[in-house]
């Protein structure tokens, strides 16, 4: 059997090396011809899998290690007889990770003595939006979420759910839903200009969903007129080729990696060895447990004298701190559209390690009951 699969796929030899040989190759540039021969195929969010890629090939299953799908032509391939599986929350808690992450950051700037005081909007309350409003609410944020779709499909049986504009009123908003055209309640431009036109300078506006369900032209817009929110972006439209001119703009700017946590990348990657192991009828004999590494950082020890949002930030910030990821894709827009499209790409395949919190034992001593619940709450693993 034939596995041609993205390069950037961590640990594909240790998962997938007793179903046959695997050729790997760059997802951004795969084709036809790489594809061909082979039996199954691999890929990540950058590879466009449909009729062109696919038609007169062997390929009879194809498997993303991701938990996007846009990239996917679903309806082409059910009746080509190719099965389909995705990753759905393989990366939820690293995306998660990362907004805390941004807010506390955001707070700090704002001189805020207690993060807890900023509202959050969650837009989309998924995988990735349930888990953070998860961490949020315990941590004692309030919290609102807006995704018609659950609000129609669950009715009084579900959580409370706000419009778009009442979200959109949050001191934070922070976008999770998918990327979808041409269905109900599509994503794609969801904030344009008269979203943004109603946020003002007291707003964080976040972006780790995709590019695309922000209208570009209306954010730079925005982003010039008086009283602007600022804007944390993970993800853009048109990746790799991303407006400079947006970077500029914007306060956080990173290389769509709010996914990539090391635990988040090898639990796709065994998402999709499990769905393949299913497909052939074979068992599941590997766990990503046995290929991750002890982490670089594995220890940090609190004492009473910490204050409570501080210690949570510094944890938090250990494990991961934007501002390295936003320094570094600043320092790659230089050059012409095509040098910076091949930076954008070189940031996310060389991407350092990064652990979850779950990966840090906080030793707090003689610390409140309610710090050692904020970091229960964040998911770090607490020794008391
Ligand atoms: N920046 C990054 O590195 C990553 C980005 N993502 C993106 O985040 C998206 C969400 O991920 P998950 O939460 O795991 O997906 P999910 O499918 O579990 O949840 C998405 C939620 O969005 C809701 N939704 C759909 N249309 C909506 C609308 N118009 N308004 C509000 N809510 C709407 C859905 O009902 C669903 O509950 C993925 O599809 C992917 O595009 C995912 C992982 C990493
Ligand atoms: O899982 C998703 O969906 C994501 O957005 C991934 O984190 C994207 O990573 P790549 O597949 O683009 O490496």
């Amino acid at each position: 059997m034939l596995i041609v699969a993205d390069e950037n796929i961590p640990l594909v030899d240790s998962f997938f090396d007793d179903f046959g040989e695997i050729r790997r190759v760059s997802g951004r540039h795969m084709g036809p011809d790489d594809v061909r021969e082979a039996d199954v195929l691999l890929v990540r969010s950058v590879t466009k899998v449909g009729r062109e890629l696919l038609e007169g090939s062997r390929v009879r299953f194809v498997g993303t290690t991701t938990i996007g799908t846009d990239h996917i032509d679903l309806e082409w391939l059910e009746p080509a007889g190719i099965r389909f599986a995705s990753a759905p929350g393989c990366n939820a808690n690293s995306v998660a990770e990362y907004v805390l992450s941004v807010v506390s950051v955001y707070a700090e700037k704002q001189g805020l003595e207690d993060w807890t005081e900023l509202t959050v909007g969650i837009v989309g309350a998924g995988n990735v939006g349930g888990e953070l409003s998860h961490k949020l609410e315990r941590l004692g944020f309030e919290v609102r979420l807006c995704d018609p779709p659950r609000a129609e499909r669950e009715g009084d049986e579900g959580p409370e759910f706000v419009s778009l504009e009442q979200a959109l009123a949050c001191d934070v908003v922070t976008l999770h839903t998918p990327l979808t055209r041409d269905e109900e309640h599509a994503t794609y431009h969801m904030i344009g200009a008269d979203q943004l036109a109603g946020l003002t300078g007291e707003q964080l506006l976040i972006n780790a969903g995709r590019g695309e369900v922000i209208d570009t032209q209306a954010l730079a817009d925005r982003l010039d007129a008086p009283n602007a929110p600022l804007v944390a972006l993970d993800v853009w439209e048109q990746e790799p080729r991303i407006d400079p001119g947006l970077v500029d703009r914007v306060w956080i700017a990173t290389p769509h990696i709010a996914g990539y946590s090391l635990e988040g990348k090898v639990k796709g990657t065994e998402m999709i060895y499990q769905a393949l192991s299913g497909f052939l009828g074979l068992p599941v004999r590997k766990k990503s447990g046995q290929f991750l590494p002890e982490p670089a950082l594995s220890k940090v020890a609190f004492t009473g004298a910490a204050e409570e949002d501080r210690a949570i930030c510094v944890a938090l910030r250990a494990c991961y701190d934007p501002r390295g990821d936003d320094g570094r894709l600043r320092a790659a827009m230089k050059g012409n559209a095509e040098e910076r499209a091949l930076a954008f790409d070189r940031l996310r395949r060389n991407y350092p390690v990064r652990r979850e919190c779950s990966s840090l034992n906080v030793q707090l001593k003689g610390t409140s009951k309610s710090l050692q619940d904020s970091f229960r709450a964040v998911g770090f693993k607490l020794k008391i």
